[in-house]
């Protein structure tokens, strides 16, 4: 037999072995990051230093060293960034980049769960729970356990739910929770802890599972698990997170557990831009990292990419603000620009005034409008600009805010589709037989009785509990039911025949029914991009789309629009410029958070989150004047702006056009 020796084949370590020019196009910091090879890694990087560039080289660089994409997992904190990356990723390398599992990790767990599900005994068919069906179950459970009108002070539903989710992510007892956050409930702890087992007694009976139960449901899985635990680990060969101070105690714990055989977890993180606290988040996970995971690589970037040296020194003025100091100083060599502009406005009517004739300048020398954006603290803070954009008629979208899938008209709809996929959703069951005259909790209780023993849980027709004032609608209901589950239609069809059905009670109910009925021709539209009706309940739990995003979906094709966004939805984006507006004591901080000194930090970090968009020019805005009740009332300055240096800010007087001759060179002019 003759021989042939196979030479080994050396693994592409450096840059000129691939076909990415890396090195010309990232920073020796950005290179360490993508290149490393085995091993945890934590990137610790400040604002617009391109973290996000880094995670798409490494997942490029990965997938063309031969790594299978399949054994990548990229977690990120929105569905929207990681496809964006993966996007990125295969435009510079090429589509196997898209075959990466990428998500947010309720995503992911989801995934998991549905795959696994018998080993923690839950069919796979369970349903996925949002906030407003949380507080509906707890507020049921109260209500059974007879709490509900204590003469002694009891936590409402809403305090409840968030009682419990600190417990779980924070991975907190009920106790310390009381002791640390409610301490006025202390007394009541036994009857809280009722609820909380009730509570969970309720989603394990009727199969369904909140945001929560999907993270620690899976840790228990996989540590309860070995053998899936193992197969799940093996196949993640490279795991990274993103966004790692946004992440909570649980959240981290899963990073170890999804990356428990190879080891090679890669955590990408800004501490400064830590704004999740509400939800259990903490940027201590991004200290803890090396301890977690021992003989962490830690890689620095510090120079920033995006904005110029005057926005980036009031943003690191803003940081030295912090009562928690941040050791950072980024820099950028970006050429000068203007300084940002701190604008006064009378009342906040005049403020958008001045907002729309800006971006309209901006657009007349051939900006396009999705390059500029607005923030601001709260959904509501822009009603007043919306207004004023559509009377100008500039496309706009908003990020934040309410949710399409929120609003009680496609929760209607949803609820039918979810009995249908798992009959044993009481919330959904609820609020479908609720909708037919003459039924109300008690009659739905016991219809519900019927559904959980019944052969066929939609022949709601032959249940015995029936009587003559909706036998009728219950007979509509079953031919509804039974006809979406025995015939094999697609998903946009099952949609069309529930809008069909529901059109009546749509415009019984709300005043407003014809704005409804758009929305929900807009929704059957939307199913059409669905597989499967469990895929399309999974996907819109985890990722709601936003009211506005369907709004506005006709202007869009037009015009890219101009953006709107809350300030934690603008998120790792970015625009050439950033207008702030209601940057006010009260807002911004916010009202609730100026006692406590942590969480005046994180309303500092939210204005340097807003800050670090910007890449050419940024303006604060407030208006000196708002308006209540009560009348008109003097408003105070944000106390962060106040602070800056005043040499780093310019300030900008708005004047009407009338008083042109009044004016001198600086004045920004405002016409009717
Ligand atoms: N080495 C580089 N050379 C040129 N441009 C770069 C480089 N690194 C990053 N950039 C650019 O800088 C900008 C910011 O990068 P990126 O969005 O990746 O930063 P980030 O750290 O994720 O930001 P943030 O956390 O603030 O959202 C982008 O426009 C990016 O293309």
């Amino acid at each position: 037999m003759k021989k042939f020796v196979l030479q080994k084949e050396e693994p592409r370590k450096r840059p000129e072995d691939y076909s990415i020019p890396y090195a010309d196009l990232l920073n020796k910091q950005q290179q360490d990051a993508v290149f490393h090879d085995k091993g945890p890694a934590l990137v610790v990087a400040g604002a617009g230093t391109g973290k996000t560039r880094t995670l798409v080289h490494r997942v490029a660089r990965l997938v063309e060293s031969g790594v299978n994409p399949n054994n990548i997992l990229l977690l990120t904190f929105t569905r929207r960034a990681a496809k964006e990356m993966l996007n990125r990723a295969s435009n510079i390398l090429d589509e196997r980049c898209r075959q990466v599992q990428g998500g947010t990790f309720h995503f992911y767990c989801s995934l998991l769960l549905h795959r696994y599900s018998e080993a923690i005994g839950y069919p796979s068919n369970f349903t996925i729970i949002d906030i407003a069906d949380a507080l509906e179950v707890i507020q049921f459970v109260r209500t059974q356990l007879n709490l509900h009108k204590k003469k002694k002070r009891f936590p409402n539903k809403n305090t409840l739910r968030n009682i419990i989710s600190t417990c779980h992510n924070k991975n907190l007892d009920l106790r310390v929770v009381l002791l640390e956050e409610y301490p006025q409930f202390l007394e009541q702890e036994e009857k809280i802890l009722k609820v909380v087992e009730g509570y969970q007694e309720y989603k394990e009976r009727n199969f369904v599972m909140d945001f929560d139960d999907l993270l620690i449901n899976t840790r228990e899985l996989l540590s309860k698990n070995d053998d899936i635990r193992k197969k799940v680990a093996s196949k993640n060969e490279f795991v990274m997170v993103d966004e790692f101070q946004d992440t909570n105690k649980l959240q981290a714990e899963l990073t170890e557990l999804f990356s428990s055989v190879h080891g090679n977890v890669m955590a990408v993180g800004d501490d400064a831009q830590s704004i999740y606290s509400f939800r259990g988040a903490d940027h201590q996970n991004i200290m803890d990292f090396p301890e977690r995971f021992k003989g962490t690589k830690l890689i620095k970037l510090e120079e920033n990419y995006r904005s110029t040296p005057e926005i980036l020194e009031v943003a690191n003025n803003l940081l030295k603000q912090a009562n928690y100091k941040f050791d950072k100083q980024l820099y950028s060599n970006i050429e000068n620009g203007e300084l940002p502009a701190l604008v006064q406005s009378s009342s906040e009517h005049d403020q958008s005034r001045f907002v729309t004739q800006a971006v309209l300048q901006m657009r007349e020398q051939g900006m396009e409008l999705n390059e500029m954006s607005v923030l601001f603290r709260n959904g509501r803070d822009s009603f007043d600009l919306e207004v004023e954009l559509n009377r100008k008629n500039i496309p706009f979208v908003k990020y934040g805010g309410q949710k399409f899938t929120e609003a009680a008209h496609i929760k209607d709809v949803l609820a039918h589709v979810r009995v249908l996929v798992n009959p044993m959703d009481t919330i959904a069951w609820n609020r479908v037989l609720m909708l037919l005259d003459g039924i109300g909790p008690k009659t739905a209780q016991d219809l519900f009785e019927w559904i959980r023993l019944a052969n066929n849980p939609y022949r709601l027709d032959l249940s015995d509990t029936t009587s003559q004032s909706y036998i009728d609608q219950l007979k509509e209901l079953s031919k509804l039911l039974v006809d979406l589950k025995e015939n094999d239609h697609s998903v946009s069809k099952v949609v069309e025949l529930v809008v069909g059905y529901y059109r009546d009670f749509c415009k019984s109910r709300y005043d407003d029914y014809p704005k409804r009925l758009k929305d929900l021709e807009a929704f059957i539209n939307v199913s059409e991009s669905f597989t499967s009706l469990p895929k399309m309940l999974e996907e819109l739990a985890l990722d709601p789309i936003t009211a506005t995003a369907v709004d506005t979906e006709q202007k869009t094709k037009e015009e890219a629009p101009l953006i709107l966004s809350t300030i934690h939805s603008a998120k790792g984006l970015e625009w050439r410029h950033v207008f702030i507006i209601q940057c006010l004591d009260g807002i911004i901080p916010s009202a609730y958070s100026v006692e406590d000194e942590e969480q005046l930090d994180e309303e500092l970090r939210l204005l340097y989150v807003a800050a670090t968009r910007a890449k050419e020019m940024l303006y604060f805005s407030y208006p000196v004047l708002a308006q209540s009740a009560y009348g008109d009332y003097f408003t105070q300055q944000s106390r962060f702006l106040k602070d800056i240096n005043s040499e780093l800010l310019e300030e900008w007087k708005l004047v009407e056009e009338e008083t042109n001759q009044l004016s001198d060179g600086d004045q920004q002019q405002l016409p009717e």
